[in-house]
């Protein structure tokens, strides 16, 4: 996977510069993404869900701007909000929201784009299906599935959407704690497929995890995050340094 995707095309990087007060934390967040894939890392009531919510456009920011290449999404001085529907983003919260009167097939596909290239579109759609391994579910109703299995019905539909969307890497795709209703198993196969899948079409990604090893596993970019600010960002390696000791230290033999 390239390691300068977005940032290879200006066009694809996001800027956000963010003041925004949530229950009894202050946001206060300057960014820039310009890697294929970047985490962010915290604790519990940081703020890292509002900030997700803020660039899907769920979250009015008391000030500041975000702003996708030359596309300006927000910007509170000027009064500028794009509503989320007209954003080039697409995103799957913490909880899976399927349509209940759909199969897992027809929620997958909800969102689509790609109508002119309908070949290439039903080859992400299978690919996916496929990756999240929902072949054998295609035509139950989310009333049938597992907590997990409706999990990867919503960041799947999320994924196609995404890279479905316009030209190639121009939506924006933000996962909230992606993979963690997930056995070991199931996740260790997800994060490597998912990573390369989306890679390949070029679509890149914002994503939540409190796991250490899916941070390290996915070579992302990592932001860490506390109290609403940014505390560090860089390769997990030197982000994440002292958890990974400590997560070394858990596993040794007594
Ligand atoms: N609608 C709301 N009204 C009041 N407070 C809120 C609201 N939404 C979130 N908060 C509070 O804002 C803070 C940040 O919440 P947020 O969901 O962004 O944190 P998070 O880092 O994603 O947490 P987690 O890792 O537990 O999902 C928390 O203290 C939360 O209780």
């Amino acid at each position: 996977m390239s390691d300068s995707l977005p940032g290879e095309s200006p066009e694809r990087v996001l800027t956000m510069s963010m003041e925004h007060r949530v229950g009894t934390v202050s946001l206060n967040i300057r960014f820039a993404l310009i890697k294929p894939w970047t985490v962010l890392f915290g604790p519990s009531g940081s703020g890292k869900t509002t900030l997700l919510r803020a660039i899907a456009g769920f979250v009015r920011p008391d000030a500041g701007s975000i702003v996708r290449g030359d596309r300006v999404l927000v910007d509170r001085a000027s009064g500028v909000f794009v509503p989320p529907y007209l954003r080039p983003v697409r995103s799957a919260g913490q909880t899976a929201r399927l349509f209940p009167n759909l199969t897992v097939r027809s929620n997958a596909i909800y969102g689509i784009g790609w109508r002119d290239k309908p070949d290439d579109a039903s080859k992400v759609v299978d690919e996916v299906i496929s990756l999240f391994g929902l072949g054998e579910l295609v035509n139950r109703k989310p009333h049938d599935l597992s907590g997990g299995e409706k999990q990867r019905v919503s960041v799947a539909r999320a994924a196609i959407s995404a890279i479905t969307y316009e030209g190639a890497g121009a939506a924006l795709l933000l996962l909230d704690e992606p993979f963690s209703g997930l056995d070991y198993a199931m996740r260790d196969g997800l994060v490597d497929g998912l990573r390369e899948c989306l890679g390949r079409w070029k679509t890149p990604v914002l994503s939540v995890t409190h796991d250490v090893g899916e941070a390290f596993q996915l070579g992302a970019e990592v932001i860490r995050i506390a109290e609403g600010e940014i505390v560090k960002q860089g390769p997990a390696a030197d982000v994440l340094a002292e958890e990974r000791r400590r997560l070394i230290g858990q596993l040794r033999e007594p």
